[in-house]
């Protein structure tokens, strides 16, 4: 069985939590490839720093040398800027070397001559995580839309732009400190100003157009803003009136003709996007067979950027038998002494019930219970016929902090 062997060029937020990723999942990896994995060696810039990278693995500044010492059968780029990046990509897509990259800014300006060397070449080039990170949104636009006419994408696309727009609405705090905190957590590109002038939401913009239409629009005809003029009167004026400021890429077909375009914009409640807050990236898709479909998640950060790679990576090479399970796991059955919250409908709950009783303080009506109970417990308030209905709780709120007695 022939080991795949993996190069990595970049080591920074993305490479490095990629190379963890490869590194831990080895097992899930080899059961889903069929292969073992191997990473043989990283390019890096700075020969200098101090990097967790395992022995024997060729860690070098030289492309050449990564190229003439290793074998390798994937690259996994994750470098920044068009250069060197699209001359390296270049060169082993020629060799039928399959690349996988992140690197939107390389692929808005190269997608398309990447994409023709790699006919040339025999391989493939995968690019989920350079729209979106985390939300696989290239494959299902490739693989499960394609007989859908598409007539309008409204995408939030850049991370750090709604990571900074939710900071100073929900916690006051100033646009550089926002951003301080964005380049903290691994989300801001290098030059930072790639994802507050547009530029990061414009090129995933025109990777998406590539991807839906076969090419791109003039640039000089796209609109192009970005949040750097945004305050926090501008935020709290907008909410006020009932809306919300989001950054939005758009992609409007009408009659034939397309319209591209990334801006701020005010968007009302009940809009796809009004919610999408934090890091979350959302792409809002019109299709005349599905209608309006969301893709939702982390845009931005190490770890979705890493499984959104290592997910094409696996793509790859899966086998086309997709009867394989995805998951190695049993089921395990409920546990009837575990405790576990649930709103209860019921005139009343005896004191005498073997029920730990909590109250949110949120309760919509006297009839409405939030009760910390195991699924005996429970069981046996439905056999008293106390209980006219019962839902166990998920999401937001399930937490509950104060401790009341519900009943007297
Ligand atoms: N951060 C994120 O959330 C996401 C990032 N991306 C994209 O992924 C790519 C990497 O981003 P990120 O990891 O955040 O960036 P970082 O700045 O954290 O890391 C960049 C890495 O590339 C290396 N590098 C830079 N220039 C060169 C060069 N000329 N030759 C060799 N190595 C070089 C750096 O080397 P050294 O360590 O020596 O400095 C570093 O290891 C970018 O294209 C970005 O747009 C895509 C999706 C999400
Ligand atoms: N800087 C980008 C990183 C992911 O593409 C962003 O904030 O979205």
């Amino acid at each position: 069985m022939k080991t795949i062997k993996v190069a990595l060029l970049g080591f920074g937020t993305v490479g490095s939590s990629v190379y963890q990723t490869l590194q831990s999942r080895q097992s899930k990896l080899e059961r889903l490839i069929g292969r073992k994995v191997e990473i043989v060696g990283v390019l890096i810039q700075d020969e200098t720093k101090q990097r967790d990278i395992a022995d024997g693995i060729l860690v070098t500044s030289s492309f050449e040398e990564l190229i003439n010492v290793c074998e390798i059968d994937v690259i996994i780029e994750a470098i920044n800027g068009i250069e060197p990046g699209a001359g390296y990509l270049q060169s082993v897509l020629e060799k039928g070397i399959h690349v996988v990259t992140a690197n939107k800014e390389l692929l808005a300006h190269e997608g398309k001559s990447l994409r023709e060397t790699a006919d040339k070449g025999h391989a493939q080039l995968k690019y989920e995580a350079a729209v979106a990170g985390g939300v696989p949104i290239i494959g299902t636009l490739q693989q499960l839309l394609q007989v859908n006419h598409i007539s309008n994408v409204e995408a939030i696309l850049n991370g750090t732009s709604n990571y900074i727009l939710t900071e100073i609405a929900d916690n006051k705090v100033s646009f550089q400190e926002a951003l301080h905190a964005a380049q903290e957590l691994g989300y801001a590109e290098a030059d930072p100003g790639n994802d507050v002038d547009g530029w990061d939401a414009f090129y995933k913009l025109m990777i998406l157009s590539d991807l839906l239409l076969g090419n791109q629009p003039d640039w000089t005809q796209v609109t192009r803003r970005g949040i750097r003029s945004i305050t926090l009167a501008d935020i709290q004026a907008v909410e006020t009136a009932g809306w919300k400021i989001k950054h939005i890429a758009s992609l409007q077909v009408h009659e034939g003709k397309a319209r591209l375009r990334v801006e701020p914009m005010a968007v009302s409640q009940g809009h796809p996007l009004y919610e999408v807050a934090g890091v979350d990236n959302a792409v809002s898709i019109d299709g005349d067979l599905a209608g309006n479909l969301k893709l939702q998640g982390p845009g931005a950060g190490a770890l979705p950027t890493a499984s959104a790679i290592v997910e094409d990576f696996v793509q790859l090479y899966k086998e086309t038998d997709n009867r394989k399970a995805i998951m190695d796991t049993t089921f395990s059955a409920e546990d009837p002494s575990r405790l576990q919250d649930w709103l209860i409908m019921a005139p009343s709950i005896p004191k005498t019930a073997a029920v730990k009783q909590r109250w949110s303080g949120k309760q919509a009506n006297s009839n409405t219970y939030l009760v910390s109970a195991t699924a005996e417990e429970l069981e046996n308030l439905l056999q008293a016929g106390r209980i006219s209905n019962y839902f166990r709780l998920a999401g937001a709120g399930r937490e509950i902090q104060d401790t009341v007695p519900v009943l007297t």
